[in-house]
């Protein structure tokens, strides 16, 4: 018989997860499907947790996780770390649901989640990223974005905020955060140059606020940074924001929130191959789904991987 394994991060959301757990539980107990629950303690639990999982996973096991892009990264950063082929569920229950937003965007009820793995259908493959930093990193996995630069900067402003009390601490106030944040952080924005090699062919860029790799057209919590058309077979998605003077910030504001013409903006570029590489003369602040992460090796090199998903 098929025994769920459900990772639920409890604090997702300032606390959805736990809801979203009470709910899961209540439809499998309903369909005498069975389960055992491993929340997550502190961060980072997931790379202990999960590796002592796999050494007792069976062949009907099934791994479901409850959380935010933030938790939904680390399982699958485990699993392609160890090159296990085990399929996935996915309940969002974080702030931001930016993975969810895209990838499960048909999706509404409990029962849309859940009836693909309950029902044993196929699983899908979706594409994620595998990122290298160096010659000699090691191979690391993303499944929403990587940016380098600005977007670090205001994901940081947007994460206290939401620490803070009022109405940042609403869980609905993802994009308010998001654009407070950006605006507070504007003193801070600090221009780099930057080469780029598509698939070996380079690329130079001056004056740039952020380069940031996209599996996914949305960041921050919803934030739709540009309409990638849909993504292709073993492609990655770069979009540069370069050549920033004073008038392109207000440009580029009034394109992403409210015009939506990113492709026309003279100070975005949006480019795609199938091994995507950048270098820059300085360490850099950076995010990789939404967690900081500071990169001081170069090149950043990105390729498409995949993973199964119950879907
Ligand atoms: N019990 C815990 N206490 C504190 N941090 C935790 C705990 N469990 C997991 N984490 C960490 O919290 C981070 C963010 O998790 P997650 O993305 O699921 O939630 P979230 O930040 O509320 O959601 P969102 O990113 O959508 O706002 C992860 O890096 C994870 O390691």
């Amino acid at each position: 018989m098929t025994v769920i394994e459900i990772i639920c991060h409890e604090e997702a959301g300032l606390g959805r997860g736990r809801e979203v757990l009470d709910q899961v539980q209540s439809y499998l107990d309903d369909r005498q499907q069975g389960y055992r629950v491993h929340t997550t303690a502190y961060p980072g639990h997931i790379f202990d947790l999960v590796p002592e999982l796999l050494d007792n996973f069976q062949k009907e096991s099934r791994l479901l996780v409850i959380g935010g892009d933030g938790t939904l990264h680390e399982l699958v950063a485990v699993l392609q770390a160890k090159q296990v082929d085990i399929p996935l569920t996915y309940l969002p229950a974080g702030s931001g649901n930016d993975f969810s937003r895209y990838f499960q965007q048909d999706k509404s009820s409990l029962s849309d989640y859940l009836a693909p793995l309950v029902e044993e259908r196929s699983p899908k493959t979706l594409p994620i990223y595998h990122y290298q930093l160096g010659q000699h990193g090691r191979r690391r996995s993303l499944v929403n974005s990587l940016g380098l630069g600005f977007d670090s900067v205001v994901i940081e402003q947007a994460i206290k905020l939401k620490e803070s009390k009022g109405i940042f601490r609403k869980t609905w106030g993802n994009k308010l955060r998001y654009l407070v944040g950006l605006f507070q952080s504007l003193p801070r924005l600090s221009l780099f140059n930057c080469q780029l090699k598509i698939d070996g062919r380079p690329y130079h860029f001056d004056r740039c606020a952020l380069v940031v790799f996209m599996n996914n057209p949305y960041f921050g919590g919803g934030i739709h940074l540009y309409p990638l058309e849909k993504i292709k077979d073993r492609q990655v998605s770069v979009i540069v924001i370069h050549d920033i003077k004073a008038q392109g910030i207000l440009d580029l504001l009034y394109r992403i929130f409210i015009s939506h013409q990113q492709e026309s903006s003279p100070y975005m570029t949006h480019l795609s191959g199938k091994v995507v590489e950048v270098e820059i003369n300085r360490p850099m602040i950076s995010q990789v789904d939404g967690e900081s992460l500071m990169i001081d090796q170069y090149p950043v090199r990105v390729w498409q991987g995949q993973q199964d998903f119950y879907l």
